[in-house]
């Protein structure tokens, strides 16, 4: 029988792929730690992420050996109701700076080890790329970018469904390419104003408690800010299913990052949340499939008021808090080398046995 290819098929198969956290490999791992020269737990949270790694790859021996940064791009509507401090050129502007190796994210994530990859899924003015620039991947949806959601749909449920099948297309090239863990990153003027209403409409939440000042909006701005998100809730207030709110909220690039999650879920890749953006694309992929969550792992903490409530939505502690607001992936690119020094010391540290003590021996 020859294989359903459409979006919702490749969806279907990936979300019944996933599989339980293995508690036992965490245990194992949590064991080994216990054993290790140094004080009982006196590593903190490092060995908590040993175990969350361990439990996610399910096996006892996890690793962070080919990490990347997975950027999914797209413009938005509703910046044309003047909800960004910055024009949304600014988006195009950016993926160049994807390209040349010379954004953030591109320095930070050559600091971590890990390799980056971008995807277009619809940016309104591409950069004409230059050789030796790194490749932009072309998953565009929608040439326009993500329709203003605060007068129709951002999307149809196609264009949805088939931006989520990115997503879940990008992992399954990357984990054939060895990669072994994945971190999230966004760029899209305006998106925070669309994370903003994908948030407060999945989790029933307030818009003015969610709403934040994205790359800089303060004031009557920040007031104007609140009440577009508050004009896309009304509008899209009969949302029937979380289909059809990500399809009508947006946008484009949260969508595929959904996919990505879903794919790392039935790939056992650790997946590293990044921003406010990213941690909503976050909660559509466990209202498609509950279950994914346990493949998340928090990178850090934004200072965009909702970032917490997400966070505190999906039980998730983040492993940073550096008040850093950028996106692109940049938290997440940096909790790289906090993950890969957990399994470090648990591949590499002595322990008491090693020294004919017995485990967890405190000094006499
Ligand atoms: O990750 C975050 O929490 C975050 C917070 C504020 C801004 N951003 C970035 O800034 C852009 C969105 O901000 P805005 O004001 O245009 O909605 C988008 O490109 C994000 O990568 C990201
Ligand atoms: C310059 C700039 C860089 C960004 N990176 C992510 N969001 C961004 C927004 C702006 C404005």
């Amino acid at each position: 029988m020859t294989e359903d290819r459409t979006p919702l098929a490749l969806v279907e198969r990936t979300v019944a792929r996933i599989e339980p956290f293995d508690a036992d490999a965490a245990a194992i791992v949590g064991a080994a730690m216990d054993g290790k020269v140094k004080p009982l737990k006196s590593l903190g949270r490092l060995e908590v992420l040993a175990g969350r790694l361990a439990g996610i790859q399910r096996t006892a021996a996890p690793h962070v050996d080919s990490p990347a940064v997975v950027i999914c791009a797209a413009d938005h509507g509703l910046a044309a109701g003047g909800v960004s401090a910055y024009p949304q050129e600014v988006t195009g502007l950016m993926l160049q700076g994807f390209a040349s190796g010379t954004s953030a994210v591109g320095v930070l994530a050559r600091q971590s080890g890990a390799r980056l990859l971008v995807a277009d899924l619809g940016v309104i003015a591409p950069p004409q790329l230059r050789p030796g620039d790194h490749p932009v991947l072309d998953r565009r949806v929608r040439s326009t970018g993500t329709a203003d959601s605060s007068t129709g749909p951002a999307m149809t449920l196609e264009e949805a469904r088939q931006a989520v099948a990115h997503g879940i297309g990008l992992v399954e090239d990357l984990v054939a390419d060895g990669v072994d863990l994945v971190a999230l990153g966004e760029m899209g003027i305006g998106n925070t104003a669309t994370a903003s209403a994908l948030t407060a409409a999945l989790l029933g939440r307030e818009p003015a408690r969610l709403v934040g000042p994205g790359t800089g909006v303060q004031g009557e701005a920040l007031a104007r800010k609140v009440r577009k998100v508050e004009e896309v809730l009304a509008r899209h207030a009969d949302a029937r299913d979380p289909w059809d709110v990500l399809a009508r909220v947006g946008g484009l690039e949260i969508a595929a990052l959904a996919g990505v999650v879903l794919g790392c879920a039935a790939h056992r890749v650790p997946v590293l949340l990044d921003g406010f953006i990213t941690t909503s694309a976050a909660l559509v992929a466990w209202r498609l499939a509950p279950t994914c969550t346990h493949t998340m792992i928090a990178g850090h903490l934004s200072p965009e008021p909702g970032h917490q409530v997400q966070l505190e939505a999906l039980g998730l502690r983040p492993v940073l808090d550096l008040g850093m607001r950028l996106g692109e992936g940049s938290g997440a690119a940096l909790a790289i080398p906090v993950l890969r020094s957990a399994v470090a010391v648990l591949r590499e540290m002595g322990s008491f046995a090693d020294l004919g003590l017995a485990d967890e021996a405190p000094p006499a």
